[in-house]
């Protein structure tokens, strides 16, 4: 057996959109990249868990060890999934960075995408990409962002009804699916994993104008994806339902459209589901996004809150800089600075071999 290399890169993405709650996202183009090397085992080299380095956004707070790391974990829930009860032996794992942590440019679902890329590389296992979205399914519970990071481009997405034996399968807790694995245990985990039901997760891209780009203004706080659906209610009113499902049907057509029109974006970007009560954890959300138009800012196609938040996305054929800074003003007015970058909607997610 001879050394294996290769290289994971997975997009950040935002999801929402405005309208398209936990069903649409886009990759954007940032990446988190691991570059593995397995060393074959010899005689004189013990087995060892994977060393993992980190360097890039996270770097002070991410764990670094493989039983604790969010992206080996989901490699390991892969494995064991698959009768392979440990990593094998001596893999080395260099994770470089540039998606920040909890501003709603999609970190985690990218860190998970990466873990069930890892597991099938490591395992050899070949899985089509139908049953990497399962598994990642089974650990980030919205499609909107682990799709588009897996799959890349603007892509809206659903989860199959399951029936009653399935539903108990995808429902178990997280606990179960990714535990805390005591790094001593040596390959005594307890339970059989919880295997993912077949084909959760359907999509679909849609197009997309090649003149858009994205402004990501980035406020410097964190702001947990799950502090941010505590905020939201359990029901909602006819009336905010089909506001949102009239913009979600325009939205996803506009904005392939050559040109694209302001006027029908900025409208389709409006959002009662998710932002209205989200405010409250991000100072400024209201007024930036009603601050900031096509009228006063020339390039500007919407505005809307990335993710959960607090990252703003706008999208715009032109006048960047003017949108971001003029965010940046009313951010400050809060008391909250900002960073700011222009993206760009890229494809999704590659492994690399590479050469050793
Ligand atoms: N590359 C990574 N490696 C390990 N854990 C990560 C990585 N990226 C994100 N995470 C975990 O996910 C958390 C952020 O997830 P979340 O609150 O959903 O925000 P985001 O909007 O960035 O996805 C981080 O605090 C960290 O625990
Ligand atoms: N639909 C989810 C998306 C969360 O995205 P993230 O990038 O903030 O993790 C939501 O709005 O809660």
């Amino acid at each position: 057996m001879s050394e294996r290399s290769f290289t994971i890169s997975v997009p950040a993405t935002s999801a929402n959109i405005g309208p398209g709650f936990d069903v649409v996202g886009l990759s954007l183009s940032l990446y988190l990249t691991l570059k593995v090397t397995i060393t074959p085992p010899t005689q004189s080299t013990p087995p060892r868990p994977p060393v993992l380095t980190y360097t890039g956004e996270g770097a002070d707070e991410v764990p670094l060890d493989a039983y604790k790391n969010l992206t080996t974990r989901v490699a390991l829930y892969l494995l064991r999934c698959h009768d392979i009860p440990k990593f094998p032996t001596n893999v080395s794992i260099h994770v470089d960075n540039e998606i920040p942590f909890g501003r709603g440019l999609g970190s985690s679902g990218a860190a998970v995408i990466a873990g069930v890329l890892l597991g099938n590389e490591l395992g050899q296992l070949n899985l089509p990409q139908t049953r990497l979205l399962d598994f990642a399914l089974m650990v980030e519970r919205h499609p909107d962002n682990v799709t588009a990071a897996l799959v890349g481009g603007f892509v809206g997405s659903y989860l199959r009804e399951l029936d009653q034996a399935a539903t108990e399968a995808a429902s178990v807790p997280l606990s179960e699916v990714l535990p805390e694995y005591p790094p001593d245990a040596g390959e005594d985990w307890g339970l059989d994993p919880p295997q993912p039901p077949l084909g959760i997760g359907h999509y679909v891209r849609f197009g997309w104008s090649k003149s858009i780009r994205a402004v990501a203004i980035i406020p410097r706080f964190e702001l947990s994806t799950a502090t941010a659906r505590e905020v939201l209610p359990l029901e909602y009113s006819r009336k905010d339902l089909v506001f949102n499902l009239q913009r979600l049907a325009v939205l996803t057509t506009a904005l392939a459209q050559e040109p694209p029109d302001p006027e029908l974006i900025y409208e389709a970007m409006k959002d009662r589901i998710h932002q209205p009560y989200r405010k409250t954890l991000i100072p400024g959300l209201p007024e930036v996004t009603s601050r900031i138009t096509p009228e006063t800012h020339p390039g500007l196609l919407g505005i809307c809150l990335s993710g959960a938040g607090p990252t703003i996305l706008a999208l715009a054929t032109d006048g960047y800089e003017k949108i971001a800074e003029d965010a940046r003003a009313i951010f400050r007015e809060k008391g909250i600075e900002v960073d700011w970058k222009v993206l760009t909607v890229v494809g999704g997610s590659s492994v690399k071999k590479t050469e050793v």
